[in-house]
């Protein structure tokens, strides 16, 4: 049975003989502002990609099962694909840290009342996730304070922690001292083309060598459940160094609509370690990534906002040294609200990569 907090669900629970997909549509169909989802929302290839127009992110990846008090599994709610209990896995065979990082957040909100929302978290991976085995989350109520919540969430696989998770809920408050900076000014989504339709345009390159084309093809088949615009994408056969900042418009795969503030921010947690650490590595195209993974991640919540529609990633690394990488993001509304503020540390191990081109 999928997971409730208090008698609300955070997300449906798929009854006999209907497919999550559809429970959720008929949670979303309750309140009032969710038009039924018939047709396909936003650009065309959001239903052209898509097996059904629920984004897999909310029916599947990010729907635990709840095996006791405060102990969630997402062993029975991810679709098997090639692995068997997860969604997608990086190529890096380590599990995916946004994942990870959205499914403890499901967790630890399933155990917090209706009327509180996530304002923070910070995470530690501390090991590398195993994409063959479900992964358990356990759930600590540190404190239930008058305005914020605090909890604590380890995930779990093979009896040791993976990630170690902390977040803070707090109730809707109003104040008189707000301020944010402004929105960067970029293409909007619809002047841009999305990630696969960059990597096509590539793979026409009929100078392309094959080494490359062969890349390009296993990354286009790949089932990311996010959809990204980027914004002035480096030319892939270009080896140069870049400044370490980049752009892009990212959302969810798939439709979720209004209502669900705690999903979104789930979402949006699995949403925002996606191309996030590579930032850092963008000044240093003279080497070749042997081994990288996030060591941590940390994520402010300001505003309400959908993860099911395109949000501007603003990324930059300030710093890299001692085989580490600090990135910092901002996900900004389309109109132009600061929706959430991100920070991660890496660690490269690198080597210095052979000078040869990509044509
Ligand atoms: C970060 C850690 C590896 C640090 O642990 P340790 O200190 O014990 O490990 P370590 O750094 O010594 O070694 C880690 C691996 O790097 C290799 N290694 C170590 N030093 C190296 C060097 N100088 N050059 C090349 N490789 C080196 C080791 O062989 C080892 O692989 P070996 O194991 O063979 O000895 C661990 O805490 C961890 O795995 N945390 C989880 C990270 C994670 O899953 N992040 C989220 C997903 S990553 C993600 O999302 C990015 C992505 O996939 O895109």
């Amino acid at each position: 049975m999928a997971a409730s907090s208090g008698g609300k669900k955070l997300l449906p629970e798929p009854s006999k003989g209907t497919s999550a997909a559809s429970a959720h549509s008929s949670i979303l169909r309750k309140s009032s502002s969710e038009k039924p989802v018939t047709e396909a929302t936003g650009s065309g290839s959001k239903s052209s990609r898509n097996e059904d127009l629920h984004s897999v992110l909310v029916t599947s990846v990010l729907n635990l099962e709840r095996l006791d008090l405060d102990l969630y599994s997402n062993e029975h709610s991810n679709r098997c694909t090639f692995t068997g209990t997860h969604h997608w896995v990086p190529r890096s065979r380590m599990l995916f840290g946004g994942q990870i990082v959205g499914q403890a957040l499901v967790a630890a909100a399933m155990s917090v009342s209706e009327n509180i929302y996530a304002h923070s978290l910070h995470c530690y991976f501390v090991r590398a996730g195993d994409p063959k085995v479900p992964v358990l989350y356990q759930v600590d109520r540190i404190r239930d304070g008058k305005s914020f919540s605090v909890r604590s969430v380890k995930a779990i696989q093979h009896g040791n922690p993976i990630l170690i998770c902390q977040s803070s809920f707090q109730r809707k408050m109003e104040s008189p001292i707000h301020h944010q900076f402004t929105m960067p000014v970029v293409p909007s989504p619809n002047e841009l083309l999305t990630q696969e339709e960059l990597i096509q345009k590539y793979l026409r390159d009929p100078a392309l060598t094959e080494k490359y084309k062969v890349g390009l093809t296993k990354l286009l088949a790949e089932e990311v459940p996010i959809e990204i615009k980027p914004i002035n994408p480096p030319e892939y056969y270009r080896r140069v160094a870049l400044e370490s900042k980049q752009h892009f418009w990212v959302r969810a795969r798939g439709y979720i609509g209004e209502g669900n503030m705690k999903l979104h921010c789930c979402v949006a947690a699995y949403i925002s370690d996606y191309s996030f650490l590579r930032t850092a590595l963008l000044p240093h195209f003279q080497y070749k990534v042997k081994f990288m993974a996030s060591l941590d991640h940390s994520m402010w919540f300001h505003a309400p906002f959908r993860s099911d529609e395109w949000m501007l990633y603003e990324c930059e690394s300030p710093w890299a040294g001692s085989c580490r990488g600090l990135v910092q993001g901002r996900l900004w509304k389309q109109d132009g609200v600061l929706a959430v503020s991100c920070a991660q540390e890496g660690v490269f191990y690198v080597k210095p990569s052979a000078a040869e081109s990509k044509l």
